[in-house]
């Protein structure tokens, strides 16, 4: 695989999506190969599992169900989409990947973060970004941002009581340390161009790195 994988994580409203399609778009005013993509989704089996996932009628689900469905869609957008992007040598920018699923279904949920790494292992084959963002919002000011956001739909994760939000970001604590060489820190709470600039940053660091020049 020739090309560049990022992901974004964190906290609900932490304005991952927003800063990742203004990211998306620079990049590609630089004439470079970006496939900007989500999880869960990205493709049509993945997004199907999403609506399930998220559907908030839904509130009978498993824990473990949950954590299995995530897994299930990330394989199949790996294989369908972010594979062959990365074969091409494409950059590909991820709104959530695995460290979505260690904070919200191992830590948050109480799965355990060593049981629901070894299912995504076998969902990914041990393929793991290059660079992760974490986007470090403070839980309420996520949570006020999305409520103020009349364009997002209120999913079924959205829900759950502010308890579980605050060990979702504690989950993350816990994954950055665990993975400091893939994962650097930027601070959310301050304003949209800010964080934009961070972000950018940030990556056109990994890609020089990468030997490709922006
Ligand atoms: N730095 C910022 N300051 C203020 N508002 C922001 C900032 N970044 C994003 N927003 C706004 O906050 C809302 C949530 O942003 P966004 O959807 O990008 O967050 P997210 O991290 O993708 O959330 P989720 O994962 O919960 O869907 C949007 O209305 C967006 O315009
Ligand atoms: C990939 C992934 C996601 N989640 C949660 C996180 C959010 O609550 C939703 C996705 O919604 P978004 O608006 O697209 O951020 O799903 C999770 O619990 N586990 C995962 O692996």
């Amino acid at each position: 695989m020739q090309g560049i994988f990022i992901t974004v994580e964190g906290p609900e409203g932490a304005g991952k999506t927003t800063v990742l399609a203004e990211a998306a778009t620079q990049l590609q005013n630089k004439g470079l190969d970006i496939v900007l993509t989500r999880e869960p989704g990205g493709i049509r089996i993945a997004e199907q599992i999403r609506q399930v996932i998220l559907n908030t009628e839904n509130t009978e689900m498993d824990g473990r169900t949950e954590a299995l469905l995530y897994a299930a869609a990330r394989r199949q957008h790996l294989v369908e989409k972010v594979i062959p992007a990365l074969d091409r040598g494409a950059i590909v920018l991820c709104d959530r990947f695995i460290d979505s699923s260690l904070a919200y279904q191992g830590f948050a949920r109480g799965l355990g973060i060593q049981e629901v790494y070894a299912i995504n292992q076998f969902a990914t084959q041990g393929i793991m970004p290059d660079l992760t963002l974490y986007f470090d919002v403070d839980i309420e000011l996520g949570l006020k941002r999305i409520e103020q956001n009349n364009k997002r739909e209120i999913n079924r994760l959205d829900l759950e009581a502010i308890d579980f939000h605050s060990r979702v970001k504690a989950g993350f604590e816990n994954i950055i340390e665990t993975f400091s060489d893939r994962i650097q820190r930027v601070d959310a709470n301050k304003s949209f161009e800010e964080v934009c600039t961070e972000v950018m940053e940030k990556i056109t660091q990994k890609l020089n790195e990468k030997g490709i020049l922006v």
